[in-house]
């Protein structure tokens, strides 16, 4: 059985399902802080509570046959990381420090941990390779590069076992149109997009003009959430055969925030209200992946690397779903 921590989110929730696809026994730990019971596969056991509770664990652990970890809960917003870092310290930091004791404890030495392209901060050139400095410039960047270091110290000292995934913008949504994106508040750059064309927000800010890219706003890699739900299950088979790793989950492709819009405004028919304000604290100019690292280790493939295909599938869900899951 895998465990999967924060499998009610966004992107655990797409991990589950490709899970239970696969036919993989999956338990969920969620304390639905943040995700939603809806978004749980049916096929999958649900256990509403908290996977920084050391008892609830430990239980867990001695109940089911837990071969390994998926570990994706945290909190993650860059701005929320800069006001009140003590959270992140809290949830992201001392939180995993007890999930790991209690897997240490009942002998389950393989995770799958969620980090992030934050750990990179301000890269000065790219495509990023793992080799790049890591310089978080916010604390959330900071919370997931703790982690990496420590799961690198229980793999020489513990014979441990981790993958860590540094994803670039997770986007999209499964084309079976059933789950998809649903935060409270919405922070990401394409629901936002979609708030404003079903209506449900006046405008779209866009963040900063003047950056040093050719049409002035920010450029990120966007990566569909399946594609990296199939990257945790490559990830799980080098687990399998003992093996411990970094990599980078992106498609090697920039798309900056005007471009986006574009894409969303040819993919709906609609136009976006936009208005033209200053630059979000934290948010480097250029986040572009280097993939191939995983695509020949892990001989990962993304399926939905067009950023047409992600904008429709996402744009499939919010359409459906413009309550997300409140429905
Ligand atoms: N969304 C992105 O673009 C992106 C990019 C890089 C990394 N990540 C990482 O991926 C992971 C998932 O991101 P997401 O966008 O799906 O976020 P999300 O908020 O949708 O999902 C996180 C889930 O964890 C649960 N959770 C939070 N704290 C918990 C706790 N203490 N105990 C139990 N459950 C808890 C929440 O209820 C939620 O269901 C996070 O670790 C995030 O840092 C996300
Ligand atoms: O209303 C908005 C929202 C976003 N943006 C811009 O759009 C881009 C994408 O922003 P967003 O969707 O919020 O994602 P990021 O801030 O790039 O962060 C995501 O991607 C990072 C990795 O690249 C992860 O670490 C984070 O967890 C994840 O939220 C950025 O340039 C933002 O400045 C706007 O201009 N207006």
């Amino acid at each position: 059985m895998i465990l999967v921590t924060g499998g009610a989110g966004y992107i655990g929730s797409h991990i589950v399902r490709q899970l239970c696809l696969k036919n993989e026994k999956v338990l969920v730990v969620d304390n639905l802080s943040k995700g939603h019971k809806k978004a749980v596969d049916i096929r999958a056991k649900l256990i509403v509570g908290d996977f920084g509770d050391e008892n609830l664990l430990l239980e867990i652990f001695k109940k089911y046959d837990i071969k390994a970890v998926i570990h994706m809960a945290a909190q993650s917003l860059v701005g929320e990381s800069m006001s009140q870092p003590e959270k992140y310290f809290e949830e992201n930091i001392s939180k995993t420090l007890s999930l790991l004791k209690v897997m240490l404890k009942a002998n389950v030495k393989k995770m799958v941990f969620s980090s992030t392209a934050a750990v990179y901060g301000e890269p000065e050139k790219w495509p990023i390779t793992e080799d790049f400095p890591q310089k978080p410039t916010n604390v959330y960047g900071y919370s997931k590069l703790v982690i990496e270091q420590c799961l690198e110290w229980y793999r020489q000292i513990h014979g441990f076992n981790y993958v860590s995934l540094r994803y670039f913008n997770a986007a999209g949504a499964d084309p079976s149109g059933d789950i998809g994106e649903d935060h409270n508040p919405e922070t990401h750059l394409i629901p936002l997009i979609f708030k404003v064309i079903l209506g449900e927000q006046e405008e779209l800010t866009v963040f900063g003009t003047d950056y040093p890219t050719p049409d002035g706003t920010c450029i990120r890699d966007y990566i569909h959430v399946n594609d990296l739900a199939e990257a945790h299950i490559l990830a799980l088979n080098k687990l399998n055969k003992d093996e411990s790793g970094v990599y980078n989950l992106g498609n090697q492709k920039g798309f900056s925030v005007k471009e986006i819009i574009k894409v969303a405004e040819e993919v709906t028919g609609v136009k976006v209200k936009v208005r033209y304000g200053q630059r979000r604290p934290g948010d480097p100019a250029v986040l572009v992946a280097s993939s191939e690292k995983i695509q020949k280790e892990l001989n990962f493939t993304p399926k939905f690397g067009d950023i047409k295909t992600i904008v429709q599938t996402a744009w499939e869900w919010h359409k459906n779903n413009p309550r997300g899951y409140d429905r």
